[in-house]
């Protein structure tokens, strides 16, 4: 089996914040597919969005020491997972699959999710949930996940209420497999509180959400506070949190 690979190191998990199912602050190792079928404008993995233009996938040589080898894609699955277990320094929470979107590779992904599970290890999947047929096929092997749900700003779609309502069915799917599951809003200046209302309308219940500025940061803080308040109004106070991109700023991958 092969796949259109990206990179894989070695680093701690830098989003999430501290809502339940969040692995902020835990060692992973990363393993990122190329390909999406979304275009967030404010993507920060633009370059591995066009699989067919990433002919190369890197795989870090030293755990957390950003040196890099790069072999062709697609890339076969085995040797994939060698470049994971020769970045396991012991101290692991588990493997983080993300991208580009890994569920489009869903055969692989499941091939990979399995095995991981086999040696041992946690699977954390970050995903944008638009597709839950595909979600359906890895569920069971989840142990984390974090569903994006894609804001009107980011112009990720043409039928972007669809995607919404599909991202949160995924979370359903999810949760009913076991996963600990918890909902990532990325935010702008331009989101609009309504919007909020109604993702948290449909969360209720269901999932934790945390609220992550885009970066680089251009929403202020008070606005940030606003859209925290009307999605915890809504979902209770327990159940949504503020999200960082805390790896860009320590300069870590
Ligand atoms: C690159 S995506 C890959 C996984 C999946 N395609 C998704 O969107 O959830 C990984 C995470 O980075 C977030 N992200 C990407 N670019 C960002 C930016 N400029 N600011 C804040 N978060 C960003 C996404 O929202 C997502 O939660
Ligand atoms: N340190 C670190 N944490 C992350 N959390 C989500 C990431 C991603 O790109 O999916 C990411 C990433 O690329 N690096
Ligand atoms: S869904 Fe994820 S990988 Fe795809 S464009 Fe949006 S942020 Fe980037
Ligand atoms: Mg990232």
């Amino acid at each position: 089996m092969r796949l259109v690979m990206a990179e894989v190191f070695n680093s701690w998990q830098g989003e999430g914040g501290s809502v339940e199912g969040s692995a902020f602050g835990r060692r992973q190792i990363f393993v990122r597919f190329a390909g999406c079928d979304l275009h967030c404008i404010w993507c920060d993995s633009k370059g591995y969005i066009d699989a067919s233009k990433v002919s190369l996938w890197r795989y870090e040589v030293e755990p957390f020491t950003g040196r890099f080898e790069y072999r062709p894609n697609p890339a076969p699955l085995n040797e994939v997972i060698d470049a994971v277990l020769r970045l396991d320094t012991g101290d692991v929470h588990s493997i983080s699959y993300t991208g580009g979107e890994p569920t489009l590779q869903v055969k692989a992904l499941r091939a990979m999710m399995e095995k991981m599970r086999e040696l041992g290890f946690d699977n954390f999947l970050e995903t944008h949930g638009g597709l839950p047929a595909l979600i359906k096929e890895v569920a069971h092997l989840v142990d984390y996940a974090s569903v994006d749900i894609k804001d009107e700003t980011a112009g990720a779609t043409e039928d972007w209420r669809g995607l919404v309502l599909r991202e949160v069915e995924s979370v359903k799917l999810l949760k009913e497999a076991g996963a600990k599951v918890y909902a990532k809003l990325v935010v702008t200046s331009e989101t609009k509180t309504e919007n909020v209302r109604w993702y948290a309308e449909l969360l209720r219940g269901l999932a934790p959400l945390v609220i992550q500025p885009r970066e680089p940061i251009e929403i202020s803080q008070g606005r940030l506070m606003e859209l925290y308040r009307e999605a915890a109004l809504i979902l209770g106070r327990r159940n949504v949190g503020l999200s960082f991109q805390v790896h860009k700023y320590l300069n870590v991958l």
